[in-house]
């Protein structure tokens, strides 16, 4: 009966049904995860429940519902093992401000259990990494928000764990500093093979950084696939084509003729088609398989127009999530979904 009961895991973070209801407000909603190594984004808005996602995790606070395990280890019964393994950025500002950053860090790689002289050692590698090896000895309290940033990323990283949970790690840095610390995040995982999962309420700025996204709303799934899925799902043409005496807009003409003919085509409002020359002249099609890209040779050839260009652009997750609005289904579920945790927010704590 016992075997029966067992919960075998085999990925970095399994969960399974996982819920967890506040008094007024439900963060999580039976949210089933499979993660695997590397860098894995969890994208949602404000209120998402991302944080509460984390703090399961780490075996800090009770799921209402469901299980969920880290490395193997069952976050109910396991959480000092799993703490043990992982590191942990949270998403406020949490430090001391009268003490230097290598106090700090050595003073939390002591309490992970590294002996003093390890703990001094490791600490000085891992501000060289993350880029505060020079300001080391100066008290926290003077340190710009990217700096601090960066101390709470050293002391996640201290104890040499195999997983880091890193909240919000972007928030107040500017545009260089959120590029700086996606870069760190990055590297993480390619130079100590450290397995990330990152939180962000911005779905753009993942998609450099990370090997798989999930998206989460209300405390629900909307989305878990690998970065490539997200941006790949479907190919897009950029076609470009001349005008003639006959046609003197030929770009009209042709998505008159690819309307008749049923194939797909994408507006351009609020795409990003800067650095496409000539852009006001492009039509973006969606390509259902080989058979668009015949279908607009011969309807360019068959209006006698030329050809300039068709070439394949890649989606930005945000723009899949665009696209996908346009599915009523999804638009109702997502919308009901921000809307429930909208107004959860506002009843919430
Ligand atoms: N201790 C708590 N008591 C009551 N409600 C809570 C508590 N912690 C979180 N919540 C609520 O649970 C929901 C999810 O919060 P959570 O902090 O996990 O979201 P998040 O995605 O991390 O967003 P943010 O980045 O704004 O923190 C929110 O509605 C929040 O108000």
């Amino acid at each position: 009966m016992a075997e029966a009961t067992t919960f075998v895991y085999v990925t970095v973070i399994v969960t399974e049904s996982l819920s967890k209801r506040f008094p007024r407000v439900t963060a999580l909603d039976r949210l089933t995860l499979d993660i695997g190594p590397g860098v894995t984004g969890l994208v949602g808005s404000n209120g998402a429940g991302k944080s509460t996602l984390i703090k399961i995790l780490l075996g800090l606070s009770p799921a209402t519902e469901g299980r969920a395990a880290v490395l193997g280890l069952d976050v109910a019964t396991s959480g000092a093992a799993i703490r043990e393994r992982v590191g942990y950025m949270p998403e406020h500002d949490c430090l001391p401000p009268d003490v230097s950053a290598t106090e700090f860090v050595v003073h939390m790689a002591r309490m992970s259990g590294l002996p003093p002289t390890a703990a001094r050692e490791r600490t000085a590698d891992t501000l060289r990494h993350v880029g505060l090896y020079e300001e080391r000895y100066r008290p926290i309290g003077g340190y710009s928000t990217g700096m601090k940033q960066r101390v709470k990323l050293a002391q996640a990283l201290v104890h040499d764990p195999q997983l880091v949970l890193l909240d919000e790690p972007t928030n107040g840095l500017d545009p260089v500093g959120r590029d700086e610390m996606l870069s760190l995040i990055r590297r993480i995982h390619t130079d100590f093979g450290i397995s990330v999962l990152v939180t962000s309420h911005l779905l753009g700025e993942l998609e450099r950084t990370c090997d798989h996204v999930v998206v989460v709303d209300g405390g629900s799934l909307l989305r878990s696939s690998s970065t490539s899925d997200f941006t790949q799902t479907t190919t897009t043409l950029a076609v470009e084509v001349t005008d003639s005496d006959t046609h003197p807009d030929g770009t009209a003409a042709l998505r008159k003729v690819l309307t008749e003919a049923g194939v797909p085509l994408i507006g351009l409002d609020g795409l990003d088609v800067e650095g496409l020359p000539g852009a006001g002249h492009i039509l973006l099609v969606e390509a259902a398989g080989e058979e668009t890209y015949d279908i607009v040779r011969d309807s360019v050839a068959g209006l006698g127009l030329g050809l300039v260009r068709m070439e394949q652009r890649r989606h930005h997750i945000a723009e899949v999530f665009r696209t996908e609005e346009t599915t009523p289904d999804t638009v109702r579920a997502a919308h009901t979904a921000s809307a429930g945790a909208a107004a959860q927010k506002g009843n919430g704590s």
